[in-house]
């Protein structure tokens, strides 16, 4: 059987940002309460590959805290900040648009994903790129950076009835939140990454803004966090699927690959 010829990394995440769409082969699954929705992948992805955008609206810092102090505590753990260009930015992805980004869950031991920023038309995107060769049927996960994340702390266990569990080894369900004087000085002992506008080949760790979990630090390099409590909406999204364009692609926006790469200016300093 003939190969199928690889796609640039980057321009196949230059596509998918301009279509705001997400792959083909990529499914949420629901898993539990703790666990929420998760996304699996049924086709094979090679090391270095583009998987998904964690899409949102992009905001500034202080649209940011403005959001934050309206949000309900599951929403804010949507919210995903870093640095671009000197500045604070914030991805906000507390609604639910349907896209799959969002729903991808930590894995600090052997993840198989990493999240950086790509810049299309002057604007930073956070998206997910295979740190290994990923098989059909695996979970996409990524570190979302060093904290006491609460799912962290318990001892492994063995099989709670799902692949994924056994795949994680995670412990039982999240039994109390982190208390503020952990988050405090998760924050403290962090704070915001030297600087996130180093280039995407670099590791970047996320912060979450919800109260639930202690914040994560972001250190200088890329890797996206979303922390969700979205059980209810992440159980509504799994037929919400797109119209499917082409073999590799669903997308939320009707567009061809064509006019997607009109659209993209490349910039040639992105990954
Ligand atoms: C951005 S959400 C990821 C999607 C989430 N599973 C959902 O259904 O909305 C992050 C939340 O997922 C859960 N989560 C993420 N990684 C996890 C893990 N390894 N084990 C258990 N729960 C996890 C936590 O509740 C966390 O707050």
């Amino acid at each position: 059987m003939q190969r199928r010829r690889r796609i640039n990394p980057k321009d196949d995440a230059r596509f998918y940002v301009s279509a705001e769409s997400d792959k083909v082969g990529l499914d949420i699954k629901y898993i539990n309460a703790v666990k929420g929705c998760v996304i699996f992948t049924s086709v094979p992805f090679e090391k270095g590959d583009f998987l998904l955008e964690y899409r949102g609206d992009l905001i500034s810092k202080q649209e940011c805290e403005r959001r934050q102090r309206i949000y309900h505590d599951l929403l804010k753990v949507f919210m995903f900040e870093f640095h671009f260009n000197g500045k604070l930015w914030c991805v906000d992805a507390a609604k639910e648009d349907g896209s799959l980004g969002r729903l991808v869950n930590d894995e600090h031991i052997n993840p198989n994903a990493k999240m950086k920023y790509l810049t299309v038309q002057g604007k930073p995107h956070l998206c997910l790129f295979a740190v290994r060769d990923i098989s059909p049927g695996e979970e996409i996960t990524y570190n979302y950076g060093d904290s006491d994340w609460p799912w962290r702390c318990k001892k492994p266990q063995t099989t709670r009835g799902t692949s994924s569990e056994g795949q994680h080894g995670q412990g039982p369900p999240i039994s109390e939140p982190a208390t503020s004087a952990q988050k405090v000085s998760a924050g403290a002992s962090s704070g915001f990454p030297k600087s996130f506008d180093k280039g995407l080949d670099e590791e970047m760790a996320p912060k979450i803004c919800g109260s639930t979990n202690p914040p994560s630090t972001i250190e200088d390099t890329e890797e996206l966090t979303t922390e969700s409590k979205c059980i209810h909406t992440a159980v509504s999204h799994p037929n919400q699927t797109s119209p499917v364009l082409g073999p590799f692609t669903k997308v939320n926006k009707p567009l061809s690959r064509g006019a997607g790469h009109k659209r993209n200016v490349l910039q040639s300093r992105d990954i």
